[in-house]
């Protein structure tokens, strides 16, 4: 089986749903995030502020590249979409699920997060920018859309397995 790649906004659930998921079919998983973490020993909090969104975005390109070979479940940043080259990578890969779910949703879930550098500050405001402006490229870059809005991750990953090439 080809490896499965998660995208979607910010909070769609692409790390919580990838870690069950890897679980149930088998395989490992890497977030890319937490592998930039780890890799910087700093939180991505801090690799924004110390080194800018540019860096982050850098570093995000060569790891999604590193892990091209790996047979696993590969969770991805919210804005991985953002590159171009990134966008072209996943789009021949086959099994890239992109999660979807509504603003007011994403939200919901994220209110009392302080991890996300690009929401700091009027939250809805720029979940509602932001997404507007990444809609198109998820749908660009995903071979299947998922909507989670309202779903339990058990029934989110039924539909992942279900749709698997
Ligand atoms: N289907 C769901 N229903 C309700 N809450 C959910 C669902 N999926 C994820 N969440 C919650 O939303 C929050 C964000 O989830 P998660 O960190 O997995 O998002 P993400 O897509 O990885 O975001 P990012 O792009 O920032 O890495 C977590 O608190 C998680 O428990
Ligand atoms: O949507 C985004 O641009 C981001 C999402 C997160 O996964 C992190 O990669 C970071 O906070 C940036
Ligand atoms: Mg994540």
């Amino acid at each position: 089986m080809k490896s499965i790649y998660l995208i979607g906004f910010m909070g769609a659930g692409k790390t919580t749903i990838g870690k069950e998921l890897a679980a149930c079919v088998n395989k490992a998983v890497i977030d890319t995030d937490e592998e930039i973490v780890k890799r910087e020993k700093k939180s991505i909090n801090d690799i924004f502020s110390e080194k800018g969104e540019e860096y982050f975005r850098f570093l995000e390109t060569k790891t999604l590249q590193e892990l091209n070979d790996r047979d696993a479940v590969i969770t991805t940043g919210g804005g991985i979409v953002v590159k171009h080259e990134n966008r072209e990578a996943l789009k021949h890969k086959g099994n890239v699920f992109f999660l979807y779910a509504t603003p007011e949703e994403i939200f919901k879930r994220l209110e009392s997060d302080q991890s996300r550098p690009l929401l700091k500050g009027d939250k809805m405001k720029l979940i509602r920018e932001l997404y507007e402006e990444r809609m198109p490229l998820y749908k660009d870059a995903a071979n299947v859309i998922i909507d989670t809005t309202n779903k339990e991750a058990n029934d989110i990953i039924k539909e992942i397995i279900s749709r698997l090439e």
